[in-house]
């Protein structure tokens, strides 16, 4: 397990005020930062105003050295076992940096590879089976720079597991590609976490991609931690609960206690699943030939249509249509950039 303890990083430049005059600036990027990546985990890093999300996966990369705290990886000290820790870990980012576009696929994987001291042999194979895995063994002698955009960061993948990693970072793994290759990425990336058991740190502007990919989510403002958990409990604390809407013919307001017990007792909702089981205020309007609307707010939309439906049938009510209503992860992000809660 990689373990982040209260670690803080300050930034101290000179900003020039005329010719011969100078000002210290002092930024505080990171600010007593408690974090943990555990193997076989995708942990997500999100970021609102100048968060300090580079700033931590450089430090994690031991590319900077914290201003204070501690940083363990699998119980070895950044401090005092760098080079150990550097075998255990690599980072892999978007865009596409870090690749030698002169190079082929082979040549670069070999160059990197050899940063790790791995012995020729074993690096070969390495560097054959990962071009595979990637879908890039046909172009491996082929100059990077002749490489499409998606087949350079199937590359940049190939060269971030080139020491065969027990942590990866990945920093907007995704940034700029095309829908279905952002869409492989993202089940090789989710194959290396739960196949692979490694423990994974991702940061992306695509919160849809960490809603889908992430066990946890840590989000950070101006350098603090300001809220840890899972994007599904984040998103209800944040963004509030989701809705189940339903049409109905034949609904009698006096089946609402009814139906409140067997969702309670068949399905399984607790009463805090259940808090706002209610009609949406007036919204239980017969509608003229449409029926009568049930808004019903829960933590889980999709349980509460899946409860209702076999209801209705027992209970002479018959469901013209329904949907659910969700916020997602993004509506919480937003409002948390907005001043909302916490
Ligand atoms: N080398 C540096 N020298 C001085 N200040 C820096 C340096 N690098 C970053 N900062 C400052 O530290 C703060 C955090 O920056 P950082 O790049 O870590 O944030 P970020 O979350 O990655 O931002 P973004 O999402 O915009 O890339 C910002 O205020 C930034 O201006």
């Amino acid at each position: 397990m990689i373990h982040m303890q209260d670690v803080s990083k300050t930034y101290v430049t000179k900003e020039r005020l005329s010719r011969f005059r100078t000002r210290k600036v002092v930024t505080e990027a990171v600010k007593s930062l408690s974090l943990s990546i555990e193997p076989g985990q995708i942990t997500g890093l999100l970021g609102l105003n100048g968060a300090g999300k580079t700033t931590t996966i450089r430090m994690l990369s031991t590319l900077l050295d914290p201003t204070e705290g501690h940083i363990e990886v699998d119980g070895l000290d950044m401090r005092t076992s760098r080079k150990a820790i550097q075998r255990k870990i690599n980072m892999i980012a978007g865009g596409e940096r870090m690749l030698y576009w002169r190079l082929t696929g082979r040549e670069n994987l070999q160059y990197f590879g050899a940063l790790y001291d791995l012995d020729s042999r074993l690096l070969k194979l390495r560097s054959d089976e990962l071009l595979k895995e990637v879908g890039l063994s046909d172009a491996a002698d082929r100059p990077v720079e002749q490489y499409s955009k998606g087949m350079k960061q199937r590359l940049q993948i190939a060269r971030g597991l080139i020491n065969d990693p027990d942590y990866l970072f990945l920093d907007e793994p995704t940034l700029g590609l095309d829908a279905p290759i952002a869409r492989q990425l993202r089940s090789m990336v989710r194959r290396l976490a739960r196949e692979q058991g490694k423990g994974i740190l991702l940061t992306s502007h695509y919160l849809q991609e960490v809603e889908e990919l992430c066990d946890t989510v840590h989000v950070l403002n101006r350098g603090s931690l300001i809220m840890c958990d899972t994007p599904e409990r984040i998103t209800t604390q944040v963004a509030g609960l989701q809705t189940a809407h339903f049409q109905l013919e034949g609904w009698r307001d006096e089946l609402l206690p009814d139906l409140h017990d067997y969702l309670h007792a068949e399905i399984g909702l607790e009463a805090h699943d259940l808090s706002d089981l209610r009609l949406s205020g007036s919204a239980a309007e017969p509608g003229h030939d449409e029926g009568v609307r049930l808004s019903l707010k829960s933590r889980s939309a999709d349980k509460l249509i899946a409860g209702l439906l076999p209801w209705t049938a027992t209970h002479g009510v018959k469901v013209l249509s329904f949907a659910a209503e969700k916020p997602g992860l993004e509506d919480a992000i937003i409002l948390l950039s907005e001043g909302g809660r916490p």
